[in-house]
């Protein structure tokens, strides 16, 4: 069977630029790709690009669009190569999709606003509002916690260790009891750092992990540091795609592994190998559109640890 392939580049302008250890992210920039087989079903896919964290390029993944010719067939499909995962992601979405579509052309619809995107929550699944960088923490987290929200992530390694730490110990004294904390450093701390926040945050006692703490290259000491703490080390630039995931696994990693799906490759492949091993997995946003976030959300239903929030806490990200 052929299907006809149509794709088409997107930018959507965060309200606020994202700040983390990598810089200052302005813009998420993706391609949203359209199937149609012979008997007229649509499959809509998404390929957002997160080069910083090891996909491909926006270019490169226009590059592999444009090399394809406009009928194509689910061998060019499951062809692409690992070195573009989040094209692998993409046109296997579609590809699904087309199986379950009942025909319906809807995509262009859930290219979303912000409340469609609401909508795709997954009543099964708890969600992670991501807090804003620094000091607007202390504030902006009610926000969160009025939608429902118990679980917030909040970025460190951006400005000084003393200035966080502050921030730290006064959210950790105003959040409510019930509430979780999650530390994304984004690789951006040196060891000592790295035990200082695992050492405040056993004091805390509400930090459900710290994130990626030090970067892919320093995976030996993370994972030392690992049984040292109560807290748990959760890795997210260290599993970005699958074949790095099963990497760290040989390698004997135990800890909780962040998947961002729409980046990690084939979502058949991923779903296999997280049924085949007990791991603990947190499904994580890449700041998809609605098209990629539906099809992670519908691997994260499946797959994700029951008790752990899924990082995609409708926060209003976009103009
Ligand atoms: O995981 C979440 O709760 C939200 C997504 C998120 O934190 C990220 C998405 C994309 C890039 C990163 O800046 C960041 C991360 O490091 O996990
Ligand atoms: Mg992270």
């Amino acid at each position: 069977m052929t299907y006809r392939f149509e794709f088409n580049p997107y930018q959507r302008q965060f309200r606020h630029p994202l700040t983390t250890h990598h810089g200052i992210w302005k813009v998420r920039e993706g391609i949203i790709l359209r199937l149609v087989d012979e008997k007229g079903r649509v499959g809509w896919g998404e390929i957002a690009p997160l080069p910083w964290f090891g996909s491909e390029t926006l270019e490169q993944a226009l590059t592999v669009c444009q090399q394809f010719p406009s009928q194509i067939t689910s061998t060019d499909i499951f062809s692409i190569p690992a070195e573009f995962p989040a094209c692998q992601f993409g046109f296997e979405s579609a590809w699904d999709g087309l199986v379950t579509s009942n025909g319906e052309d809807e995509g262009e619809s859930r290219i979303e606003t912000e409340q469609i995107s609401q909508s795709l929550t997954h009543a099964s699944l708890k969600y992670s509002y991501l807090l804003p960088t620094g000091e607007a923490a202390l504030t902006s987290w009610q926000q969160g916690w009025q939608q429902g929200d118990r679980t917030f992530k909040w970025k460190i390694g951006v400005t000084s260790m003393e200035s966080e730490l502050r921030w730290f110990e006064q959210l950790v004294q105003i959040l409510p009891e019930s509430a979780q904390l999650r530390l994304d450093a984004n690789g951006g701390l040196t060891q000592h750092q790295a035990q200082q926040w695992l050492q405040v945050a056993d004091q805390a006692g509400i930090v459900e992990f710290l994130e990626q703490p030090l970067p892919p290259e320093e995976f030996a000491a993370m994972r030392a540091m690992y049984d040292q703490y109560r807290t748990a080390i959760a890795l997210d630039e260290s599993v970005a795609t699958l074949n790095q995931l099963k990497t760290c696994y040989q390698q004997g990693w135990r800890g909780i592994f962040v998947i961002k799906a729409a980046i990690a490759g084939s979502p058949t492949q991923l779903r296999q190998f997280c049924q085949a091993h007990d791991i603990d997995v947190v499904f994580s946003s890449v700041f998809e559109s609605a098209i990629a976030r539906q099809a992670v959300l519908n691997l994260a239903v499946e797959l994700s640890h029951p008790h752990r929030a899924v990082g995609f806490g409708v926060n209003h990200w976009f103009v």
